[in-house]
Parts: C-alpha cells; sequence; structure tokens
C-alpha cells in the first residue's frame, strides 16, 4: 500500500463552514482524509487548515485536485494549494565558512531523516567543498565581492532557478541577501539566527548576549525577508548559560540548539505543516 499523500493547505477570512465545505470536496470525489488539522485567528478573524489525504484514494493527480477547489476558492477568498508528497522538495543549502548547521542537515539527509532533495551547496568560501562533495552534491563557490554584491546574487540567483529549487536554508550564511532576492524566494529562504529572537538581531549575537550577561541564549529558524533577522518565525529553542561562561562557551552551547531548531524548522515547511500570514507562522503539530 502506498503512503502517497496529497497535502491541503488553505487559509482564508474565517466563517462557519469551511471545513465541511472542503470536506465535501474531498469526500465527494472519493477522497480519504488521514489527517486534518485546523486554527481559529479569533483576533484577525483568520482560518488555518492542512488536511491529508490517501493518493490512491483520488483517481486524479494533485493539479486536478487542486482545480477541484477553484469555486471554492473563489466564494471563500480562500489561498489553497494541493502538494504531492511523492515529489520531494529540492532544497539549496547555503554556507559561509561555519560547519556545524550545513553538516548537521547533511547527515539528517544522508540518513533519510530529512526527506528532500539536495541539488547543490552554494557558498561564498570554498571552506565546505570536501565535506560536501563526500556526500556526493555538488558545490558551487560564489564569493561575494563587498565592493559589488549584485554579481555574486546574480549567481546565486541563476543557481536556485537553473536548480528548479523549492527552498533555500542559510545554514550560518553570512551574507545578506539583497532585497530582490528576498522577494523573488519569498517564504522560501530559512534561515537559521543564532539568538532568541527579537533579541540580538544582527551580526555577533552571541558576542551581544556576552555583554548583556543573559542566562538564556538561543536560536531562531525563521523565513528571510529584506529586514534583517525580522522575519515570520519557524521555530525556536533556548539553553541556560551560566555568569561565568564567557562567550566561547555560548558559542559552544549555542551551535546545539542552532542544529535541533533548524532541522525541526526545515522539517516543519518540508511537511507543509508552517502557513504563514503577516509575518507571522501558524506551525502545525
Ligand atoms: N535579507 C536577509 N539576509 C539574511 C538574513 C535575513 O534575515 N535577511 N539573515 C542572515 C543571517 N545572519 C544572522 O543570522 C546575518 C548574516 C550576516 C550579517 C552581516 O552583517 N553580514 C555582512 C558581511 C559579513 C562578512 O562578510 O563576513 C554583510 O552582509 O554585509 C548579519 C546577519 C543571512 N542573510
Amino acid at each position: 500500500m502506498s503512503d502517497r499523500t496529497y497535502r491541503i493547505v488553505l487559509d482564508c477570512p474565517d466563517r462557519i463552514g469551511i471545513v465541511t465545505r472542503v470536506g465535501e470536496v474531498i469526500t465527494n470525489n472519493g477522497g480519504w482524509i488521514k489527517e486534518a488539522a485546523h486554527y481559529s485567528d479569533e483576533e484577525n478573524n483568520w482560518f488555518f487548515s492542512r488536511f491529508e489525504i490517501k493518493a490512491e484514494s483520488l483517481s486524479f493527480s494533485a493539479e486536478v485536485l487542486a482545480q477541484k477547489f477553484a469555486s471554492l476558492q473563489k466564494e471563500f477568498s480562500m489561498n489553497l494549494q494541493v502538494l504531492d508528497t511523492s515529489r520531494p522538495k529540492k532544497v539549496v543549502l547555503m554556507a559561509s565558512k561555519g560547519s556545524h548547521c550545513l553538516s548537521d542537515l547533511l547527515d539528517r539527509w544522508k540518513s533519510g531523516d530529512l526527506e528532500c532533495d539536495i541539488p547543490c551547496v552554494i557558498s561564498n568560501h570554498e571552506d565546505m567543498r570536501g565535506m560536501v562533495e563526500w556526500y556526493g552534491i555538488p558545490y558551487f563557490c560564489v564569493p561575494i565581492d563587498p565592493s559589488n554584491k549584485s554579481v555574486g546574487f546574480a549567481e546565486v540567483e541563476r543557481l536556485v532557478t537553473e536548480h528548479e529549487t523549492d527552498c533555500v536554508v542559510l545554514a550560518r550564511y553570512m551574507q545578506i541577501l539583497p532585497p530582490s532576492l528576498c522577494q523573488t524566494l519569498k517564504h522560501k529562504v530559512i534561515n537559521i539566527h543564532h539568538s532568541f529572537l527579537p533579541s540580538f538581531i544582527g551580526a555577533k549575537p552571541y558576542h551581544q548576549a556576552a555583554e548583556r550577561g543573559v542566562k538564556l541564549i538561543g536560536a531562531t529558524c525563521h523565513y528571510v525577508t529584506e529586514d534583517l533577522d525580522e522575519g515570520p518565525i519557524i521555530d525556536q529553542d533556548v539553553v541556560r548559560v551560566k555568569h561565568s561562561d564567557k562567550v566561547e562557551e555560548l558559542v559552544r552551547r549555542g551551535k546545539d540548539v542552532e542544529k535541533v531548531v533548524l532541522a525541526r524548522g526545515l522539517r516543519a515547511h518540508l511537511e507543509d505543516r508552517v502557513l504563514v500570514r503577516g509575518n507571522k507562522t501558524v506551525v502545525f503539530n
């Protein structure tokens, strides 16, 4: 028996009857609902929903299923997508000189923990080439010239397009993406910021934290926007630190949190459990 699944994710102005009407479209076509989750944001009068359907219970493709919702979408002013789990998402990883997040994601991918394709890794340095090519993944070094960043980012965009990328992950990639790239890849670029946002935005957050004398440090996985480290948050976590911990200890302890939070956030994205509205997310379990 195939576990191929169609995922329906939607959001719309809240009203009575949304789940019933969506369910009718599914069941009237013989669809078998495996899982469903819903959230009513009463403060903003907005509704979010996610269904998983046994693909084998339907005699047509995800594209055709999406078409069957066309009239409902119009009636309910619905944003709706239908995803087919048989086509793994193409995820391009980007890194600079830090290896901990990149190596963690590559290992999780290799072990099958992260169900996606990784068509290539892009970096602005050569340092990670050996590790990445050990996994049999193409590596592209695209230096970013501080005096003319547009040339490098044009090449990044070309590579992302050429590899039909569904998602870009900044695994401690230490360059600020230009607004044009953020717009082109809206809600498709995931970053791990090494602080518990909104604290310590920008460069060197562990140094900022050490200077502030915090008792908790953390990491934040978020979608990338042109507003640095202020995009919709997907996942976060923290770890305690002591007054006697120097910044080197904060960096050491922080790396473990960064890896876990980035992997958890990416998995939520890959499983289509993250819905974005404005600068906030709904993340279904
Ligand atoms: N458009 C965006 N780009 C990036 C974001 C983002 O939210 N929006 N997140 C950063 C990640 N990051 C912290 O997590 C970060 C990376 C780099 C810098 C920075 O000041 N970089 C300098 C260059 C530093 C160097 O050359 O080593 C710069 O870009 O001028 C701040 C924060 C990733 N990109």
